[in-house]
């Protein structure tokens, strides 16, 4: 489980501050899918990556697992299983050596590691590309390894940050299945989006964010229902008062 709690982070330079959260709180809950939609600049991938560690808050805090990103990253990495937004895959090394490598970062050894290697490798059935150099991977094949570097360490909790940006549609749906099988398992997932279909064709349940803030949360049912439309792009709409930065 992950839990956001009054998040708040600025930037600043010489002229200006921008406010990218601004007391965001949520919950993302085991055995279900719960995606972070907003506008651009909302501030999703602000609060993602306080979630890995990668920012401190000004103020408020996440935890994973009950376990603070802040106070204690590593120990928070080691329930999380990280999606990044662009697939950086060493082009020298096998997809098998780029999974041994994140496993080895996690601290796995020995037999433990070879054989989490080995069950990745078979749960996303990309024995043929063991031990192909990636340079040449196409795009849904470099989607395969990437997750199976992100999961080789059996995170309860996996993150993902605009995971389709890029993907054909078989590659989005090989994922979308795939983070199904996991949520079915009782794992956590949470993805940020501006993406209204893959939103409400995945999500149990969505955090509306605008302005750094939760503009409003629920199922796409529900959502639906406060906004008093039928379709989860107009209520969207009507919840952050505004249609700029959406996709349909
Ligand atoms: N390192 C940074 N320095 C300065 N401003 C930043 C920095 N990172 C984010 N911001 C600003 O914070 C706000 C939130 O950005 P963020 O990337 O979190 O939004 P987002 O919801 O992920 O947007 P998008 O959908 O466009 O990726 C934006 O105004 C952005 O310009």
């Amino acid at each position: 489980m992950i839990e956001v709690n009054n998040l708040r982070k600025s930037f600043k330079n010489k002229k200006q501050t921008v406010v990218a959260l601004d007391g965001l709180s949520f919950q993302a809950r085991d055995g279900e899918i719960t995606g972070i939609l907003g506008p651009n600049g909302a501030g999703k991938t602000t609060c993602l990556r306080t979630l890995y560690g990668l920012l401190q808050a000004d103020e408020g805090y996440a935890t994973i697992d009950g376990i603070n990103a802040s106070e204690n990253p590593l120990g928070a990495r080691a329930k999380l299983g990280i999606f990044p937004d662009k697939f950086g895959l060493y082009e020298r090394l096998t997809a098998y050596e780029q999974i041994d490598y994140f496993a080895s970062l996690h601290g796995m050894t020995g037999n433990d590691k070879k054989q989490a290697i080995e069950r990745v490798i078979a749960d996303l059935d990309i024995q043929e590309l063991a031990h192909r150099k990636s340079a040449g991977f196409s795009q849904g094949q470099r989607m395969k390894v990437t997750l199976a570097q992100a999961l080789v360490h059996s995170p309860q909790n996996f993150v993902l940050d605009e995971p389709t940006r890029g993907l054909d549609v078989m590659s989005t749906r090989v994922l979308r299945n795939y983070l199904n099988k996991f949520k079915e398992k009782g794992h956590c997932i949470l993805f940020s989006s501006h993406v209204m279909q893959e939103v409400a064709a995945l999500c149990d349940r969505v955090i509306i964010v605008a302005d750094g803030k939760l503009a409003a949360q629920g199922t796409p049912q529900e959502l639906c229902e406060l906004a008093g439309e039928t379709q989860l792009e107009e209520a969207f709409v009507k919840l952050i008062g505004s249609d700029e930065g959406v996709a349909a």
